[in-house]
Parts: structure tokens; C-alpha cells; sequence
């Protein structure tokens, strides 16, 4: 099962099949001691770069899940797939209609008990991925808390994600969440790129996503498993 698998996981790296790492930095970021790696990303995700990816991956034991952007990029063979829903964005297609569109081709073939349905609250108006899905990121900590209770609550998802990609967020958001969620576990990923950033969002979420800093300071990236991992995360407020 899926999602007990992900219930273990404190750090996890985002790769992006769209954007190169030269095969000694792949094989540092598989050897890390992060909990798993995901493949994904909003340009330009591919059937073709996403397998070219998972082929460089598979000679590492670790595991890797595809986080599903797109129906046309979906490749067999990953340990597990994650399924984003937009929750902040009023246009339904990001919500449940990409799914529905997705299920009518492949539903015979979805291997239920290897996925996760992650609710995504985006909060970085810059985004590439809250432009496409019209995010309406500008919320006070009383709307986080809201959407955490729905998706726990009302949807039962096993993830709460907390997406500030390309930028590091506001933690007073982050722990808006926090408050929201008992069992669904909060996913903290944007902007991680320094000890105390990476401390300082771990001790509010259960897991942190790790993305960009990748490809800019690899080294960095690197140090942040430690950093999260050597945080407790505190108690709900
Ligand atoms: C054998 C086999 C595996 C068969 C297939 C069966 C299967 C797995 C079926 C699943 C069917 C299903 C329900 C699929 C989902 C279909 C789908 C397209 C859903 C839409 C998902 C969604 C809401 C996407 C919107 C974008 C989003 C939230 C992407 C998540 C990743 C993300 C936020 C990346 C950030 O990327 P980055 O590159 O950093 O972007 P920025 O530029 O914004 O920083
Ligand atoms: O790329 P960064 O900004 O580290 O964010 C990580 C992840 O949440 C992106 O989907
Ligand atoms: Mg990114």
C-alpha cells in the first residue's frame, strides 16, 4: 500500500523530467538518505523524458513514484503514483475532470493499492503550475485551515500539499494547515535551499519536498535531508 509507504516519509526529492542532472548529481540525490524520489513537474512532462528518467533511476534501490501532470506522461513500472487535485482553483478540470478524462482510458488498468490522492493548496501566484490551474492563491491562514479539514474530512485524502514551488512560503500558512489536520499527512514543498528554511518547515510539516535547489546547488540539495531529518516536528497547535 501506497500510502503507508508515504506515511513514513519525512524528506522526499522532486525530480523534473524536463531538466538535465548529469549522472553523478542523480546518483548523489538517489544516494542521499532521502525517503523517495518523484518524478514530475508541470512543462513539458513527456511519455518520453519521463521514461528516459525512470530508466537512470531504476538502477538505484530507492523508491520512485510519478506524480501524474498529465494522462499522456503516465509510465508503468514506478513503485507507486501520486495524484495531485487542486483544491484552491474554482475550475473543476484540476479538481476531478483531468481524472475522469484519465479513468475513462486507463481505469481497468490503475493499480489502486499503489496510489495517492494528494489535495493541493498553491500558494505561489508565479508559479507555472498555479497559472495553468488558476490558483487562487491569496489566502489567510483561516482558508489553509478550511482546505486541510476538507481534504481530510470531507475528501479523506491521505495528503495535504502545501505547494509554494519556486518560492519559500510563509510559515504561519504552513502551520494554518497543521492545525486543520490530524490524520492526512501535510506535504511542505517550495523554496528549500538553506538550513534554516529546512528546518524551519519541517517542524511544522510531516513531510518536505525538496525541487529546484537540485539543479542549482546540488550540494545543497543534498545537506537538506539531514537538516529535515534531524528536525522533530512539533505537536498540532
Ligand atoms: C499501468 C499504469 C500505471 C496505468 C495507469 C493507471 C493510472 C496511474 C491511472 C491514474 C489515472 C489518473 C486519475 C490520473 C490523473 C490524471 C491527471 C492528469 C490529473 C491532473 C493532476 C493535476 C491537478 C495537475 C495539475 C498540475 C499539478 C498540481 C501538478 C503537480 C506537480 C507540480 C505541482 C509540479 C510543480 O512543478 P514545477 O515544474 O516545479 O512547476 P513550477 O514551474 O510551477 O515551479
Ligand atoms: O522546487 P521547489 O521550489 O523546491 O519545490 C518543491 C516542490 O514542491 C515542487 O513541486
Ligand atoms: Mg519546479
Amino acid at each position: 500500500m501506497l500510502h503507508k509507504l508515504a506515511a513514513t516519509w519525512r524528506h522526499i526529492f522532486k525530480l523534473d523530467p524536463d531538466r538535465k542532472l548529469s549522472d553523478l548529481a542523480l546518483q548523489k540525490i538517489c544516494e542521499s538518505g532521502t525517503d523517495a524520489i518523484v518524478v514530475g513537474g508541470t512543462d513539458n512532462v513527456t511519455f518520453k523524458n519521463t521514461w528516459e528518467l525512470f530508466q537512470r533511476l531504476k538502477k538505484f534501490p530507492i523508491t520512485c513514484v510519478q506524480e501524474i501532470s498529465t494522462a499522456s506522461a503516465i509510465v508503468p513500472g514506478f513503485d507507486g503514483y501520486l495524484i495531485p487535485s487542486v483544491l484552491n482553483t474554482d475550475n473543476a478540470y484540476w479538481i476531478h475532470g483531468a481524472h475522469h478524462e484519465a479513468l475513462k482510458k486507463y481505469g481497468e488498468f490503475a493499480p489502486w493499492e499503489h496510489i495517492v490522492f494528494q489535495g493541493y493548496v498553491i500558494l505561489n501566484p508565479e508559479a507555472k503550475v498555479s497559472r495553468l490551474t488558476r490558483s487562487r492563491t491569496e489566502l489567510d491562514p483561516e482558508d489553509v485551515t478550511a482546505y486541510a479539514r476538507i481534504a481530510e474530512h470531507l475528501y479523506r485524502m491521505p495528503v495535504f500539499y502545501m505547494e509554494y514551488s519556486g518560492k519559500f512560503g510563509d510559515v504561519e500558512m504552513v502551520k494554518a494547515a497543521r492545525k486543520g489536520l490530524k490524520n492526512t499527512r501535510l506535504f511542505y514543498g517550495g523554496g528549500i535551499r538553506s538550513e534554516e528554511q529546512a528546518k524551519m518547515m519541517a517542524e511544522w510539516a510531516d513531510t518536505v519536498v525538496v525541487g529546484n535547489v537540485i539543479y542549482t546547488h546540488v550540494e545543497m540539495a543534498l545537506r537538506t535531508v539531514r537538516w529535515v531529518k534531524e528536525t522533530k516536528r512539533v505537536g498540532s497547535i
